[in-house]
């Protein structure tokens, strides 16, 4: 049954598609820059980066315990430290929301320190979203570069498939293209076109009622089903390659891209993004994890490529990655290759149940095959004993259901008692 362990279930799903229509601060420019170096791999002189496998790398830091040290830095506050403390900052605009004239009670040093601290993150967020921009501009340069170099080898995969036939020869896997796309499928009269589908111009349902061998159950909340050819695979990771290639030589050093997984979107290939994730992920995700996970339509999606290697270097700079739960609620994981060892993806339990950190499974990646987990759920990278690895991963979100009703810790743990700061019933 989907949504339930079941080893090894052979889960079929026949895809239904019905056509409807679609529904579819300004930055302060004299603030003094309050902004401590971050810690960010990145941003940082100091990382290295190269065969670390962090993911949130951010160290944290939560401040003193009991505020004598934020006595001590300011002898006029109260130990209210929301620079140091996110849970003290919190605090604050949980009261600037929920009280009238909530500061009028504070001293004037706390009210600094609380502007400070607001400072602060406006700062980031403008120094985040400038680094960003640039950062995207010299990536579509360095892409437009291959282009003029060695047009005809990439231009196919940069310009999306216009029907259905070439979506056959080129992109899909052939099992995934029979039992998906296969017009006798298609309920309607006219099936959608492929241009419908890219520019989200009709929601596709799924029938759960017809069962066909399409997805396996692979553990508890791991469901893996064949999608890109191997061949497609194989196009999408040499053009990475080389992306990343040019993009260690002088003229894009700036860039720094080594350190950080390659944005589908940036590089040109935003239209596999939207495929993945109109075609499969959104409608497969409202069935598969309806009775485990609380959330609306999948709105959001961030498709990258990872690179590891058994030698990592800049291009490839992870040999593995440590144990993390991802920022979305359901994450899509394509192997595309290389030839490796090593570097097997195991599963250790969903955030916030009994059996989070325990190893549930583990899966070694296959090329062109779909794994479909959510985003809560504990996973890691192994070590990649030999070759290079690559993996085509899609992080989805919904902003409506529990991120709506819920705080980032409730939301994490899925806590659902209904009591959370953010939800309806808290007073
Ligand atoms: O490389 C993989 O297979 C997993 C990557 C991953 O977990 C992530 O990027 O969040
Ligand atoms: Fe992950």
């Amino acid at each position: 049954m989907i949504g339930s362990y079941s080893r090894q279930n052979r889960i079929g799903l026949f895809f239904v598609f019905v056509a409807t229509s679609k529904v579819g601060a300004k930055v302060p420019t004299s603030r003094k820059r309050v902004l401590p170096q971050t810690d960010m791999p990145g941003n940082s002189d100091a990382w290295n980066g190269i065969g670390g496998g962090a993911v949130n790398e951010k160290v944290r830091t939560q401040g003193s315990q009991d505020g004598t040290k934020d006595l001590l830095d300011n002898p006029n506050s109260s130990g209210f430290n929301p620079s140091n403390s996110r849970a003290h900052l919190f605090h604050a605009l949980e009261g600037l929301d929920r009280y009238p004239n909530y500061l009028a009670r504070w001293n004037e040093s706390d009210i600094n320190c609380l502007e400070n601290a607001l400072e602060e993150v406006l700062v980031k967020v403008c120094e985040q979203k400038r680094s960003i921009l640039d950062q995207k501009k010299g990536i579509q340069a360095l892409v437009g570069e291959l282009l003029e170099a060695d047009g005809d080898r990439w231009r196919n995969l940069l310009r999306p498939p216009t029907n259905w036939s070439e979506m056959q020869d080129g992109v899909l896997d052939s099992k995934a293209y029979c039992t998906i796309i296969a017009p006798r499928l298609f309920t309607q009269a006219t099936p959608p076109t492929v241009r419908q589908i890219l520019a989200a111009e009709v929601e596709i349902e799924l029938d759960v009622g017809q069962l066909t061998c399409l997805m396996n159950e692979e553990m508890y909340d791991v469901y893996s089903l064949s999608i890109l050819s191997e061949s497609f695979c194989g196009r999408v990771r040499e053009f990475v390659s080389e992306v990343s290639r040019l993009g260690q030589t002088e003229k894009y050093a700036n860039l720094q891209m080594g350190r950080r997984p390659i944005d589908l979107d940036t590089i040109g290939l935003g239209w596999i993004n939207d495929l993945l994730f109109y075609l499969i992920l959104r409608p497969i995700s409202r069935h598969l994890f309806e009775s485990s996970e609380s959330f609306g339509d999948l709105n959001w999606r961030q498709g990258y490529v990872a690179a590891y290697s058994a030698n990592p270097t800049e291009g490839r700079p992870r040999a593995q990655l440590i144990t993390h739960t991802d920022d979305s609620e359901v994450t899509l994981n394509i192997g595309l290759g290389e030839n490796f060892t090593g570097g097997a993806i195991e599963f250790r339990g969903l955030r916030g149940t009994p059996e989070a950190g325990k190893l549930i499974g583990t899966i070694q990646p296959r090329v062109g095959v779909a794994l479909i987990h959510a985003g809560r759920h504990f996973h890691d990278v192994t070590t990649v004993t030999s070759g290079d690895r690559f993996a085509l991963v899609m992080w989805a979100r919904s902003w409506g259901g529990i991120r709506q009703q819920a705080c980032p810790c409730c939301w994490l743990n899925r806590r659902k008692d209904d009591h959370c700061v953010c939800g309806p019933s808290w007073n």
